[in-house]
């Protein structure tokens, strides 16, 4: 059984980012750029050293809050099987920044919408509310600076899917699975996200699918924990 949750900074790291992005938009070498968004801080500056200081902190942030979240969740578990036992946890960020090598060149990785697939890393690939998810194992894929993608990908907007689907839809499209089935999460509805094996199949030189779980033996545990 895996028991599995998703929870980044809760909007600190957004608020961070979005003031590190308007100091750098006035700064003297971005003035002239063809669009705002790509105003950018030069290395060894006083301002790059900020906001690295503040990224690291919300990432770290975000990371403690899934370590107490998963620990509850394992009292929570225990509670009901007492004999149960866990192995080490997989810790899968995917909207982040790392400091990586790649040719002998440092740089710093984004990875928005992306896990790190490094040789032998594991990850977990959710699917949604309705279907399986999948833990793989990374191959080390340097051309894609060891990255794969960390969903099965939206098909539409969250609005667009608050005006396509209803609860009903929710209802059905969910059923068989314990998980919240109101309004406020029709946003999150299956049906808003891809679902069909040939949307994987691009990640298969980035991850292998891991013998230690399958689409079937992880799919009790989707929904939000
Ligand atoms: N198993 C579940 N997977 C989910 C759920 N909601 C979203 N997803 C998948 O995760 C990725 C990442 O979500 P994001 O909101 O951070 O973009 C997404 O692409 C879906 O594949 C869920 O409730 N259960
Ligand atoms: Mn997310």
């Amino acid at each position: 059984m895996w028991l599995m949750l998703h929870s980044g900074s809760r909007n600190i790291g957004k608020e961070l980012a979005e003031r590190h992005i308007a100091i750098a938009r006035r700064l003297p070498h971005n003035t002239d750029l063809p669009d705002r968004d790509l105003a950018v801080f030069l290395a060894g500056t006083p301002e790059m050293e900020a906001y690295r200081r503040d990224l690291w902190w919300a990432q770290e942030y975000a990371r403690r809050n899934r370590a107490v979240m998963m620990a509850v969740l394992c009292d929570v578990v225990r509670r009901m099987l007492p004999q149960v036992t866990y192995g080490e946890p997989i810790s899968c960020h995917h909207n982040y920044v790392a400091e990586e090598s790649y040719g002998g060149v440092e740089v710093l990785v984004t990875r928005k919408g992306a896990i790190r697939a490094g040789a032998g890393d594991l990850g977990i690939i959710p699917g949604s509310m309705g279907t399986g998810s999948y833990i793989v194992r990374g191959r080390g894929n340097a051309d894609a600076y060891c990255s794969a993608s960390h969903g099965a990908g939206r098909r539409m907007s969250r609005s667009k899917a608050k005006k396509t689907f209803s609860t009903e839809d929710l209802a059905a499209q969910t059923a068989g699975v314990e998980c919240r089935k109101d309004a406020g999460v029709v946003d999150e509805i299956p049906g808003r996200t891809r679902t069909s094996r040939r949307s994987w199949s691009g990640r298969r030189t980035l991850s292998r699918w891991s013998p230690i779980s399958s689409r079937s033996s992880v799919s009790r545990v989707d929904g939000w924990v």
